[in-house]
């Protein structure tokens, strides 16, 4: 299932057939993704008087409450509302849902006692060309991913510096298989998610933040089309499934 995209006056095909899922799928139970030193998810049956929601137990229907945070135990994307005082809905903030993405891959620095993502690295692999979605997959890159706990661990993270390299190349969605683009510990400071919507300036309230993400090392690095939409929650966080296709040789 061959579609064209025009860009300008170059055309590109993909194959709608063979859709590449860059997300961690939520699973109830310590083996999920975690972070943020919460409890794990919980998929549950609904239990009332007479009547129980799974059908291996006599139920008429399988109907699960669930019980997770989008921070914590799933691929998620994000806007401002995540910092600000006012409430910001990713579900109203993202509109569109196709872009031209890049995916890179990176070795986080050794900075002091951390590993972080410096400006220097990212010019590295952006080169000059802009694009709207950044996905960067860093090294290691181990399948272990989808089910670690991030809490207490200082996960890498990306500096500053490197969130203004990409303003200024006008990426507008950034997609990363850390738990966050700041240090898990920071007081507070966030400098990372403010330098990226612009706090305190002309915010960026368009700009999303992807995290948790997880691409596998089949995936080469290079440009893809992709359809990144949110589970439909009014909420800063949702989860979401970033969904990559490979621009086809011509
Ligand atoms: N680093 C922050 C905490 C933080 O970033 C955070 C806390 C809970 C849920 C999500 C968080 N950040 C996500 O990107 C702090 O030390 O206060």
């Amino acid at each position: 299932m061959i579609a064209t995209i025009t860009r300008g006056s170059t055309q590109y095909q993909i194959d709608l057939a063979n859709p590449i899922d860059i997300s961690i799928p939520l699973v109830g139970g310590k083996d999920n993704v975690n972070a943020w030193y919460l409890e794990p998810p919980i998929i549950e049956p609904v239990k009332t008087e007479g009547f129980i929601g799974k059908v291996a137990e006599g139920g008429s229907v399988n109907f699960n409450m669930v019980h997770f945070n989008p921070h914590s135990h799933v691929t998620h994307t994000e806007c401002s509302g995540h910092i600000t005082r006012e409430v910001h809905s990713v579900n109203r903030h993202l509109n569109n849902y196709f872009f031209w993405a890049k995916l890179v891959t990176v070795a986080p620095e050794k900075i002091g006692d951390d590993f972080a993502i410096s400006a220097k690295q990212l010019e590295y692999v952006l080169d000059d060309k802009s694009t709207e979605a950044l996905i960067i997959r860093t090294i290691p890159n181990v399948e272990a991913k989808r089910s670690k706990d991030y809490s207490n661990t200082n996960p890498a993270y990306l500096l500053e510096e490197a969130i203004h390299f990409l303003v200024d190349h006008d990426v507008k969605h950034l997609l990363v298989d850390l738990p966050s683009v700041d240090k898990e510990r920071d007081g507070g400071q966030l400098a990372s998610h403010k330098a990226f919507w612009n706090i305190g300036g002309e915010e960026r309230s368009d700009a999303t933040i992807t995290e948790l993400i997880y691409v596998p090392n089949t995936i080469e690095d290079g440009m893809y089309w992709l359809n990144l939409q949110v589970a439909p929650f009014e909420n800063d966080a949702a989860p979401s499934r970033p969904v990559l296709f490979k621009i086809l040789e011509t």
